[in-house]
C-alpha cells in the first residue's frame, strides 16, 4: 500500500524526523482496507487470460515495481521535473504561499486574451484584484525581508505551518486527504460536494499526480473517470505554477519558464462532440478556482467562435479527433506547439480506434513530440517550438481511459518489460494498443482495472421483455405511459427506426427529444438541453449518445435495438445508475434478437436476466392507440414526402433556370385533388379519434369508469388532472362549493420502471441454447402458418374457378 502513498509535497519539505501524529496518520493509510480491497481486485474476467504473475493486473504496490506504482523511497521528484533547477527549500508561511501563487496565477492571465463570453467579467475581476494585491504584496514583501529570511525547513513547528491541515480546514472531506491534492483543488472539491474520491480515482491520482506515470484505467460507467485524470492535470498545473511562484523573487522573468503561460500542457481527446464539451465542463468547474483555461474544440464549431476559443491560448484543450487534425494539419498556431504539451488524454479511447476516428487520430498522434528517449528528428513541428522549460517538456503523460478497455495479455507483457520503444514492434496489438504505443506510453505505466466480470454498472438492474418486432412499438409506448417516471433514453441502432418511433410517440402526444449523427450541432446541443431541462423527459437517441453523456436522473434505458456489440451495451446501459445512483435497463428483444441477446449475456457471465413485469390488461388499449396512431404516421409521412419530392423538383429546376409545367389533364388534377382532400379529412378524423383516445388516462381493460381510481395514470396525466381541478377551481369560485367540485385523484400505480421491475420482476435462467432453440420454434412456426396460409388462398381459388366454371 506504501505505493498510494508517497506525500510527494510534503517529502519535499519533510525534516528528518517526522511528526509523530504523521507519523501514525500515515501507518493507518498503509492498511487502509479500501486500498486493499483494489489491490485484490482481478481483472476483467472477460478479458484475455492473465498469466498469474502479472503485475499489471491492477498493481498497487507490491514488491515487484515493474509496471507498477513506485515506493515512497523510489520518488524522485527531479526525476519527474516537479523541482526547478536551484529551488531553495524555503519556510514561508501558508498566506505568503497563497500570496505569491495568486499573484503568479493573475500575471499568467495578464497577456491571454480573454473570451468576451466570459472575459469581461474575469477582466473587472483581476483588475480590482490587482490593485488589491499590488498595496499587499508590497507589504508582504518588507515583511519577509525583515522577519524570513529564506532557509531550508528543518524544524517540525515551521514544517506544521507550511503544509495547511485538510482535516481541519475540509473536515467533511477527510476522505481526500491521502490523494494529497493541492488546497484550491481541495477548495472545489468541497465546494461541489464530492465526499470521497471513486475507487477509480483513488486509484488513479497518486500513480498519474503524485509518481507522474502514464495510466490506463478501465471502470465502470458513471464511476468518475473524468476527475480521474483532470484532477492530476490540475494538480502538475498547480505544482509547477506553485514553483514559479516560489522563485519569482530570486530569478525574476526566469521563473516563468518553470510554469510556462498561454501554451497548451494537455490535449483530452473524445469521441463524440457532446462527451468533449461535458467533459470541458466538468473541468471548467474546477478550473474556476484555479485560472485554468479548459475550451473545447469540435466539429460543427463556427469558425469565429473556435478562433475566438484559441486566441485564449487555452491550458487544456478537450476535442474530437476531427477537427483537432483539421487545425493542427492546417497550421493553427495554439495547437501545433505540441511539444509543450505535458497530457495526451485518450477518452473512451476503444471507440476512437473504431473506423471513422482511427485515421484523424493516428495523424494527430505522430505529430506529437516523442518523449524521453526518442531521437529529436523523428518531432515533425521543431521548428513550430517556442522555449518552454526543461520542466514541461521533459515528459509527457499520456492518459487511456474507458469503461470497456480490454488489453491483449502481449501488450501488458510488453509494457511489463519495459519493450513498447519501438515505433515498429507493433505486430499482434490491437488497435488501442498501438495508440497507446504510439502516443509515446512508458513502459511503466500504470494499468488499473476496476471493471468487474460483468463490466456493467453495479447499480443496474438490467430486465427484457420478449415480444414480436412490431410489436416493439406497443412495449414501448406501454413502458412510457405506464412507467414513464423519471428521465428515459430510448437507444436505437439506426436513424431510421429513431425517426419511425420519435415520429409515433409524438403522434401519441408523448413529447420526445431526438439525437442522431445526422443532426446540425445546435440541433443535437438543444435536444440534449431540452432533455437535460425536463425532470421526466424522454431522449430517443442513437448509438452517438452511448457514450459518456452524463445526466443526472436518467432512470431507464431502453434497448428498442439491440447494439451491435457487447461495449455499446454497456455504455448505452451506463447512461443510467451513475455515480452511486441507481437505475435500469429494458431490452425489447424479438425473436430475430434472441441468439444475438444470448450471447450478450454470456459475454457479460449472466445466467439469469429479470424479465420486466408486464400488465396484460392495458395492452388491448395500447394497440387501439397504436393502431390509430400508425396510420396518421403513414398519411403524415406520405404527405410531407410528397411535399419534399415536389420542392426539391421545384428548386432544382429554379436553380437551372427551368420552368415547371404540369402536364396532368384536367380530370387528373380533379382526381388528385379529390383525392387530397379525402386524406385530409380522413387524417382529421383520425386525429381526432386519437385525441379522443389519449385524453383519457390509460386504462387497463376492467377498469371501471365509475370509480376512476387512477389506475394506469402516469405522472403527466395526473398533472393534467391536477391542473384541470386547479382550473374548475379558480372558474367558478362559490365560497362553500370547493369541496364538491375539487377532483380528486385516489391512489397511484404509476411507478418508475425501477421500482416495478425490482417488486415484480421474473428471474429467467439465460441459456444460450435455449434461446436459440426458440428462435428456432417461433421461425418454425411462422413458417408453417404462412404455408397454412397460402394453402387457404389456393383452395379458396380452386373454389371460386368450380364455382365460376359451374356457372
Ligand atoms: N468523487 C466523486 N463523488 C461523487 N460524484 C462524483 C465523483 N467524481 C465524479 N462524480 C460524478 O459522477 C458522475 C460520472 O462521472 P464521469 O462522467 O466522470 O464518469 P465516467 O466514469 O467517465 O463515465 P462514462 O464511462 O460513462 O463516461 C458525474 O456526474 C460526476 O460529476
Amino acid at each position: 500500500m506504501a505505493a498510494l502513498l508517497p506525500p510527494q509535497r510534503h517529502e519535499e519539505k519533510e525534516p528528518v524526523s517526522l511528526p509523530e501524529k504523521k507519523r501514525k496518520k500515515r501507518k493507518r493509510t498503509k492498511h487502509d482496507p479500501e486500498l486493499e480491497r483494489l489491490d485484490s481486485l482481478p481483472w476483467n474476467s472477460s478479458l484475455p487470460n492473465e498469466e498469474e504473475d502479472d503485475a499489471f493486473s491492477l498493481f498497487i504496490g507490491s514488491g515487484d515495481l515493474d509496471g507498477g506504482f513506485l515506493s515512497l523511497e523510489e520518488i524522485n521528484e527531479s526525476e519527474y521535473g516537479l523541482d526547478g533547477p536551484g529551488v531553495k527549500k524555503k519556510i514561508s508561511n501558508k498566506k505568503k504561499k497563497k500570496q505569491k501563487l495568486e499573484d503568479f496565477t493573475e500575471g499568467s492571465g495578464e497577456d491571454v486574451e480573454a473570451d468576451p463570453a466570459e472575459g469581461m467579467a474575469e477582466e473587472k475581476n483581476a483588475k480590482a484584484k490587482k490593485k488589491k494585491k499590488k498595496s499587499k504584496k508590497n507589504k508582504t514583501k518588507a515583511v519577509q525581508q525583515e522577519d524570513e529570511p529564506a532557509t531550508v525547513i528543518d524544524n517540525k513547528d515551521n514544517e506544521e505551518e507550511e503544509m495547511p491541515n485538510e482535516d481541519e480546514t475540509y473536515p467533511e472531506f477527510y476522505e481526500w486527504n491521502e490523494l494529497r491534492l493541492h488546497p484550491l483543488l481541495m477548495k472545489s472539491i468541497s465546494r461541489i460536494g464530492f465526499k470521497e474520491p471513486t475507487p477509480i480515482q483513488r486509484a488513479c491520482i497518486p500513480a498519474a499526480a503524485h509518481q507522474g506515470k502514464d495510466v490506463i484505467g478501465a471502470a465502470e460507467t458513471g464511476s468518475g473517470k473524468t476527475l480521474a485524470f483532470g484532477l492530476p492535470i490540475f494538480q502538475r498545473l498547480l505544482e509547477e505554477r506553485e514553483k514559479a511562484a516560489n522563485m519569482l523573487e530570486e530569478k525574476g522573468e526566469e521563473a516563468a519558464k518553470y510554469a510556462p503561460k498561454g501554451v497548451l500542457r494537455a490535449l483530452i481527446i473524445t469521441p463524440t462532440r457532446e462527451l468533449a464539451l461535458q467533459v470541458t465542463d466538468h473541468l471548467k468547474e474546477f478550473g474556476k478556482d484555479i485560472n485554468v483555461r479548459v475550451v473545447p474544440i469540435v466539429g460543427g464549431m463556427s469558425a469565429e467562435k473556435q478562433e475566438r476559443l484559441l486566441k485564449t491560448r487555452p491550458e487544456i484543450i478537450v476535442g474530437t479527433p476531427g477537427r483537432l487534425w483539421e487545425l493542427i494539419s492546417g497550421g493553427e498556431k495554439h495547437l501545433v506547439e505540441l511539444h509543450s504539451l505535458s497530457f495526451f488524454v485518450l477518452d473512451e479511447a476503444d471507440r476512437m480506434v473504431e473506423a471513422g476516428h482511427f485515421c484523424e487520430l493516428q495523424s494527430i498522434i505522430e505529430m506529437l513530440p516523442m518523449t524521453k528517449g526518442a531521437t529529436e528528428g523523428q518531432s515533425q513541428n521543431t521548428q513550430n517550438c517556442v522555449t518552454v522549460s526543461s520542466l514541461s517538456r521533459k515528459k509527457r503523460q499520456t492518459f487511456v481511459f474507458s469503461a470497456t478497455l480490454s488489453l491483449s495479455a502481449d501488450f501488458r507483457r510488453k509494457l511489463k518489460r519495459g519493450s513498447l520503444k519501438s515505433k515498429q514492434s507493433t505486430e499482434g496489438l490491437n488497435s488501442i494498443e498501438i495508440l497507446s504505443e504510439r502516443a509515446g506510453m512508458k513502459p511503466n505505466a500504470a494499468i488499473v482495472d476496476l471493471t468487474n466480470a460483468s463490466i456493467l454498472a453495479k447499480n443496474l438492474e438490467e430486465s427484457f421483455i420478449e415480444c414480436r418486432e412490431e410489436d416493439k412499438d406497443a412495449y414501448l409506448y406501454y413502458i412510457l405511459s405506464i412507467h414513464g417516471e423519471r428521465r428515459t433514453i430510448v437507444f436505437c441502432t439506426s436513424i431510421a427506426a429513431l425517426r419511425h418511433i420519435s415520429s409515433i410517440l409524438r403522434i401519441l402526444g408523448i413529447n420526445v427529444s431526438t439525437l442522431h449523427a445526422q443532426m446540425q450541432q445546435r440541433a443535437r446541443l438543444k435536444a440534449i438541453d431540452r432533455f437535460r431541462a425536463n425532470e421526466h423527459g424522454i431522449l430517443v437517441a442513437t448509438d452517438v449518445a452511448a457514450r459518456g453523456l452524463d445526466i443526472p436522473g436518467v432512470r431507464t434505458v431502453v434497448h428498442y435495438q439491440l447494439p451491435h456489440s457487447a461495449e455499446v451495451y454497456v455504455h448505452r446501459s451506463g447512461r443510467t445508475a451513475r455515480a452511486s445512483s441507481d437505475g435500469c435497463s429494458i431490452a425489447l428483444i424479438s425473436p430475430n434478437d434472441s441468439a444475438k441477446f444470448a450471447s450478450l449475456c454470456k459475454s457479460f457471465s449472466k445466467e439469469s436476466i429479470k424479465r420486466f413485469p408486464l400488465e396484460s390488461s392495458y395492452m388491448p388499449e395500447v394497440m387501439k392507440r397504436l393502431s390509430v396512431a400508425r396510420q396518421i404516421d403513414k398519411i403524415s409521412r406520405k404527405d410531407s414526402q410528397e411535399r419534399a419530392n415536389k420542392s426539391w423538383l421545384e428548386r432544382s429546376a429554379e436553380s437551372l433556370e427551368l420552368v415547371v409545367e404540369n402536364y396532368d389533364s384536367e380530370e387528373e388534377r380533379v382526381k388528385n385533388f379529390k383525392q387530397k382532400k379525402a386524406c385530409s379529412v380522413h387524417l382529421k378524423k383520425l386525429q381526432q379519434e386519437l385525441g379522443g383516445l389519449i385524453s383519457r388516462p390509460l386504462r387497463p381493460k376492467t377498469f371501471s369508469h365509475r370509480y376512476p381510481t387512477a389506475a394506469g395514470v402516469t405522472h403527466l396525466i395526473q398533472h393534467q388532472f391536477e391542473e384541470l381541478a386547479k382550473q374548475k377551481g379558480d372558474d367558478n369560485l362559490v365560497p362553500g362549493e370547493n369541496k364538491r367540485r375539487k377532483m380528486v385523484v385516489i391512489g397511484q400505480d404509476c411507478v418508475e420502471p425501477l421500482q416495478a421491475l425490482r417488486s415484480a420482476g421474473r428471474e429467467v435462467l439465460m441459456d444460450g441454447k435455449d434461446m436459440s432453440q426458440k428462435r428456432r420454434n417461433v421461425e418454425n412456426l411462422r413458417r408453417k402458418r404462412k404455408e397454412e396460409k397460402k394453402r387457404l388462398r389456393d383452395q379458396r381459388r380452386k373454389q371460386k374457378k368450380q364455382f365460376q366454371g359451374r356457372q
